[in-house]
């Protein structure tokens, strides 16, 4: 596909998007309704290409799923349910699929091999396979277990009590998903407190887990039971919104239905301390995950800094607070967030790369970026996504603040999380 051309140059966007569901939460709802006993039925869905390859994987491992749109059916007839793949599961893009099916199909006595695409293969994996395998999963892969194509065996596992090196809500929710087989109990220990929708959905399907500070303990042989998940829109999409509506001049944007768990709402803490208009009506929450309706509109914005147990809570929104922060006064640092550099692409180089061409003033550091604000009016260049969807939608938005013309390589990755990412945009320039 060639670049396609942005819009650029906008001198107001006003309306009110209902951002489509949260993806994690979306990944969450197959799984467990594909291992519980029951119909699951998910209101909401997000019909990204990340979780479609989760459905895909559970269809080739035998389960029915059914979609309409945003609405799922997912016949479970409990893990052992589960049937040995007859061909390769094929994860696409999505690294949330690759790690927590791996802490599913490790107690599984059966064989499976699991690969994605080329972003994928670049992106580490012994930082689930080695508490897998300490548990009792057989695990190989290429570069010594480290890359897909990964071969997976599972069996009879043993709960373990395990500390995580990295802040990893993927992680964390391999093992408690792998834990729920074992025997015994299961702990994982992490260094900073990252997303809980696996805890939320483990309660949600009538199991137990127990959550006490940065330790989360599950039992295992739990059996789970079919239910109604109601996914809340994603705040990790709203995002781009957010940012647009604050940095574009005479804005003014109603998201309706955000997720406000507060394991995922760092953006918002970070829009308030740099002085972001922005009003937010929290309600009931929905299949026990808050939610509720934030506006925000233009204002001057000053800069921050963003490091240590903040950086999980808002690490997928880093890229588009790397474009709030270059229209701040100040400087804006963000550090700790070495985590960057193994998500769908090395995102420290390819924000501090593609906003240089648009003429922001940043650097990359070792584990972050330092943002020099106050760029003013961005430039017209050629950028890419580098086939990452978070990489493109902040060039999307970066474009809106450009007074040349702005053309996106790569610009179909935006479907990995938001396929409608260009159409609800658009109807902002009504
Ligand atoms: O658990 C999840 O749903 C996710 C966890 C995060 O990854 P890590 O666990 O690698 O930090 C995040 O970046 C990803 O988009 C989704
Ligand atoms: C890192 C991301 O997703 P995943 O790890 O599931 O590929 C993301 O959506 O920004």
């Amino acid at each position: 596909m060639g670049a396609k051309k942005l819009i650029s140059n906008q001198s107001s966007l006003n309306g009110v998007i209902k951002v489509p569901g949260d993806k994690s939460i979306s990944h969450r709802a197959v799984m467990f309704g594909s291992i519980a006993s029951g119909t699951t039925t998910i209101e909401n869905f997000l019909p990204g290409e990340d979780c479609l390859s989760t459905i895909a994987c559970f269809r080739k491992l035998g389960v029915t799923v059914h979609r309409d749109g945003s609405d799922v059916t997912v016949e479970g007839k409990g893990l052992s349910g589960l049937q040995e793949p007859e061909t390769v599961l094929d994860v696409g893009n999505s690294g949330t699929t690759i790690r927590l099916l791996m802490g599913i199909l490790s107690g599984r006595p059966f064989h499976s091999v699991l690969v994605g695409d080329e972003s994928i293969g670049k992106r580490p994996m012994t930082r689930v396979t080695r508490p897998l395998a300490q548990m009792g999963a057989k695990i190989t892969g290429r570069r010594d277990g480290e890359y897909t194509p990964l071969s997976l065996s599972g069996g009879a596992l043993e709960g373990i009590e395990y500390k995580l090196p990295v802040a990893s809500a993927q992680v964390k929710s391999a093992i408690l998903l792998a834990g729920l087989q074992a025997s015994g109990e299961t702990t994982v220990i992490e260094p900073e407190k990252t997303r809980d929708h696996t805890e939320h959905m483990i309660r949600l399907f009538g199991g137990e887990v127990t959550s006490n500070g940065n330790v989360v303990t599950v039992k295992g042989g739990q059996q789970l039971t079919a239910t109604h998940v109601n996914v809340p829109g994603d705040i990790s999409s709203a995002a781009f919104f957010l940012v647009a509506g604050a940095i574009v001049p005479n804005s003014s944007i109603e998201l309706t239905n955000v997720g406000l768990n507060p394991t995922r709402t760092g953006i918002l803490e970070v829009l308030k301390a740099m002085g972001a208009d922005m009003t937010i009506e929290e309600y009931e929450s929905k299949s026990g995950e808050p939610a509720g309706n934030i506006t925000i509109r233009t204002s001057s914005l000053t800069g921050t800094i963003l490091s240590g147990d903040l950086i999980p809570r808002l690490i997928d929104e880093i890229p588009i607070i790397a474009l709030l922060a270059s229209q701040a006064e100040g400087k804006t640092v963000i550090k700790d967030a070495a985590e960057l550099k193994v998500k769908e692409t090395n995102r420290i180089d390819t924000v501090v790369n593609e906003l240089r061409k648009l003429g922001a003033n940043i650097d990359a550091t070792e584990d972050g970026m330092i943002i020099h604000g106050r760029s003013g009016m961005l430039k017209g260049e050629t950028v890419s996504s580098h086939g990452d969807h978070r990489i493109g939608m902040m060039l999307a938005v970066a474009a809106l603040i450009s007074n040349g013309e702005v053309y996106l390589e790569q610009s179909e990755a935006v479907a990995v999380s938001y396929p409608q990412f260009f159409t609800d945009l658009h109807s902002l320039f009504l």
